[in-house]
């Protein structure tokens, strides 16, 4: 069982606008991270990985990006660490960008915009048993956020690029396998924020530790023009849309305390 496709996205506007708050929210994302109002933890443990590149299972393009499932049956591929006090499990990951370079991150830094964030999706498998358990309950889940930065090209990446033309469309499924998504993680992963908020699609469920790196990796822009190259739409659709923009406009802050993991 994969999490990601036990959940089915309402269908989406490319610039998914959807409610701006949802109802009763007060723990939404994604926000602006404002970096003087930042609150410096020093209980964070560091932050530990350990993904099993076996674990790694497909590529499936779900009408609103595309995501790289992990088997999460077992506690092979975990996070530890950090804000967490629990053991979280991989199920999947996947990316939000524009149709440009100037945007298409979900969470800034100070309003600075990247031009496309991965988001590494962990759920609470010390205090759930299935990911859809945990989906619904407070600090269910840990989403890892990165930033990419328009630069050299990303080696590691290339292999989920290299498979992207094969699932073009919406519903499109390719086998991809022995992909260690440690390598998609910036060299310093010891400096951080850490908020509470929550999905940024629908069910917006606010479950989510989010947890976002400071150092933002790089890519080329060829590859992310391979992100732009692949359809909200399946291949039965007349009107095809080049699935860019998939990402949620940023939500109040609501008193929320944003915490780092560095002076
Ligand atoms: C019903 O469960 C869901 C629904 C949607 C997403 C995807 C959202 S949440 C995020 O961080 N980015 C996204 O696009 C999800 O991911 C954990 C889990
Ligand atoms: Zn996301």
């Amino acid at each position: 069982t994969v999490c990601s496709s036990k959940y089915v996205l309402s269908a989406l506007h490319p610039m998914w606008q959807g409610p701006l708050v949802a109802p009763g929210g007060n723990r939404q994302s994604p926000i602006d991270i404002q970096v003087r109002k930042t609150v410096f933890d020093p209980h964070f443990k560091p932050l530990s990985p350990e993904y099993d590149p076996r674990t790694c299972s497909q590529v499936w393009n779900n009408g609103y990006s595309f995501l790289v499932e992990y088997d999460d049956t077992t506690d092979k591929s975990t996070l530890k660490g950090g804000p967490l006090e629990d053991t979280f499990r991989l199920c999947q990951f996947h990316f939000h960008w524009g149709e440009s370079n100037a945007w298409g991150s979900e969470h800034t830094v100070d309003r600075r915009l990247f031009p496309a964030e991965l988001h590494l999706v962990h759920w609470n498998s010390d205090k759930y048993k299935l990911f859809e358990e945990a989906v619904m309950e407070e600090n269910g889940l840990a989403v890892i956020g990165v930033f990419l930065k328009i630069g050299n090209r990303h080696e590691g990446l290339q292999k989920l690029v290299d498979v992207l033309p094969a699932v073009r469309h919406k519903d499109s499924v390719v086998e991809f396998t022995r992909f260690d998504p440690a390598c998609l993680l910036p060299a310093n992963i010891d400096d951080y924020w850490s908020y509470a908020g929550s999905l940024t699609t629908p069910p917006l469920s606010e479950a989510v530790t989010w947890i976002i790196m400071k150092q933002p990796i790089e890519v080329s822009h060829d590859q992310l023009a391979v992100f732009r190259s692949l359809l909200f739409t399946s291949a039965e659709e007349e009107v095809q849309k080049s699935m860019v923009n998939n990402f949620r406009v940023q939500q109040p802050l609501k008193g929320r305390t944003v915490r780092s993991s560095f002076t």
